[in-house]
């Protein structure tokens, strides 16, 4: 049965529709489906401003000289005898994720890459046009009742899911974005009660029909408080829906720095509904950058050299499995950021560190992995298949008990490593390509044989600022300043145009890119996310 449609500025709801419509929106922005963001709205979106004002106020205190720590009240939870609720069947054997953009092309061929399952992203991998988010939600709708199809313009090459596709777990936008194509009460609605209600509303029958589930991926957690606004929000709609309380699932990255002393809180807060954390290491080192700006002596060296070996990521790393382990609930690895290469040689080189990477998760006692690309699912499979072993289907018997405690001090570590003009030089281009691809619509890009997203790209410009900062030298002894950061803007956005040649840079937007990333490396407030600016810019038009 088709529901009414809606049109733009046509809802009887307090919802208004401020986006210009997008073929095909009528499927997905329904009467039901706004009439449930109403309600979402209504019930929760006023409590989003203050979950992020208390994200400021906790801040305010470590710029003031304090760190991090586990938290004095919480200790009850931490130190109670509980476990998460379960785990759905299709979700007790993660042992590789794809992630991508909900491309239609992409969607496809990661639902049917070897995989056990795709993370389909709205967050760190997607620009959040409205044609974007709305394709997204179409795309899903399509995928999930198993009619998504697609034909390549350029190449005629006919894409169509083959038999047992990957399960499908949706990533909403964070709490600080917001969806400014749709007003409630006329003020924009935060991007992730858009991103939940749509998917959901349109999918959990479906899913469910098909012995899975309403699966979410919950990023960029600050607090163990907004994984119970979350709760909240999860509870209050298998309420309205009829459905068992747990019948939604949500994995939660836990990528922010504050978010690793909150661990066992925000497992405890979600028990009902969570069952994941996820090591989201490329946040995590953005989150050490930003949260300890004030702090001199956690400066960070050259993003290549900010591996998980390093010993404050390897105690992340190990104490989430330890936690996870504790409670019942899987503990998935993180992304490495390595794609293939077209050269042979190149690309068993790729691989290898692939490998290393994955052997590394596997070994501390990871679930699963996330793999950026198809053609790396079957390197990360075969180390999980034999760490996992044929008796298991993942690692929840690891519980790292008789690993010595894991202190707030394990987790603050500095990181050693050079601070070189060439990574000043590679962050710079780096993020001058990323910036120019975000506002033109395009969150996850190939750049210098790495994917690129929002997460990785916010580590090479915050680690500009903070080396502007914090006065520090290069190891050839160049003092980094804003004016030295100017220079090397000028010069290096003149080797892009060399790298791109002069056709692509001229179609493309890097000068703007360019006075972006000027302005947020040189604000001596540090700019809380590059995509708040960014979706201005990328929205300016609508
Ligand atoms: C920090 C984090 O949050 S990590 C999570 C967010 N990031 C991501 O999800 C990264 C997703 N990955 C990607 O977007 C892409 O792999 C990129 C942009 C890095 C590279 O993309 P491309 O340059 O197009 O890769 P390439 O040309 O090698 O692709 C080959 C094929 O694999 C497909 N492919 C590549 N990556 C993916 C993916 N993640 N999911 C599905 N299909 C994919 C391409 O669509 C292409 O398909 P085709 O041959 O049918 O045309
Ligand atoms: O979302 C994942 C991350 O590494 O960031
Ligand atoms: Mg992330």
């Amino acid at each position: 049965m088709t529901e009414p449609v809606l049109n733009k500025e046509q809802t009887d709801t307090s919802i208004r529709i401020t986006g210009e419509s997008v073929e095909g929106q009528e499927t997905v922005l329904n009467e039901g489906a706004l009439s449930l963001l109403e309600v979402l709205c209504r019930e929760f979106a006023d409590e989003v401003p203050k979950l992020l004002a208390a994200r400021k106020a906790k801040q305010a205190v470590i710029d003031g000289g304090s760190l991090p720590d586990f938290l004095p009240e919480t200790r009850a939870i931490r130190d109670g005898d509980w476990q998460i609720r379960g785990i759905p069947d299709d979700l007790t054997d993660r042992r590789v994720e794809i992630t991508g953009p909900v491309d239609r092309k992409m969607i496809i061929n990661a639902l049917n890459a070897n995989v056990k399952v795709f993370m389909a992203d709205f967050e760190d991998s997607l620009a959040p046009s409205w044609s974007k988010v709305i394709e997204g939600q179409i795309n899903l709708r399509d995928a999930v009742r198993g009619e998504i199809e697609f034909t390549a313009p350029e190449t005629g090459k006919h894409y169509a899911l083959k038999d047992d596709p990957a399960v499908l777990v949706c990533r909403v936008r964070g709490l600080h974005l917001i969806e400014k194509h749709v007003e409630f009460n006329g003020k924009p609605i935060p991007g992730s009660l858009f991103d939940f209600c749509l998917y959901f509303y349109h999918n959990y029958r479906q899913l469910l029909a098909k012995g899975s589930g309403p699966y979410f991926y919950i990023p960029k957690l600050e607090s163990h408080v907004e994984a119970r606004w979350w709760a909240k929000v999860f509870a209050f709609v298998e309420e309205r829906f009829c459905l068992t309380p747990g019948t939604i699932k949500c994995t939660c990255l836990v990528e922010t720095l504050p978010a690793v002393f909150e661990m066992e809180e925000i497992l405890y807060e979600l028990r009902s509904n969570i069952v994941a954390l996820n090591c989201g290491r490329w946040d995590y080192i953005f989150s050490y950058i930003k949260t300890l700006k004030n702090h001199p002596d956690r400066v960070l060296p050259d993003r290549q050299a900010v591996t998980m070996d390093k010993p404050f990521l390897s105690a992340y790393s190990r104490l989430l499995i330890k936690t996870c382990h504790k409670r019942g609930a899987l503990a998935m690895g993180g992304m490495a950021a390595f794609i293939p290469a077209k050269d042979p040689a190149q690309n068993e080189a790729v691989l290898a560190k692939v490998r290393g990477d994955k052997e590394l998760e596997a070994r501390n006692g990871h679930d699963g992995t996330w793999v950026a690309h198809p053609g790396l699912a079957d390197t990360a499979m075969s180390i999980f298949n034999e760490y996992i072993g044929e008796d298991h289907v993942n690692q929840l018997h690891i519980t790292r008990d008789v690993d010595a405690p894991i202190l707030a001090r394990d987790l603050l570590l500095p990181c050693d490593g050079e601070r070189t003009e060439a990574g000043m030089r590679l962050n710079i281009r780096i993020a001058l390509q990323y910036i120019e691809a975000w506002i033109n619509g395009n969150g996850c890009v190939p750049i210098y044989g790495l994917m690129e997203d929002a997460a990785t790209a916010e580590i090479s410009r915050t680690s500009i600022w903070q080396w502007i900062q914090h006065k520090q030298k290069l190891s050839n002894g160049k003092l980094v300043t804003k004016d030295l950061f100017k220079e090397m803007l000028v010069e290096e956005l003149a080797n892009v145009k060399l790298e791109v040649g002069p056709d692509r840079f001229t179609r493309g937007s890097y000068t703007q890119a360019a006075v972006l990333l000027e302005q947020i490396t040189t604000s001596d407030e540090l700019v809380d996310f590059l995509t708040l600016p960014g979706y201005e810019i990328l929205t300016q038009a609508d």
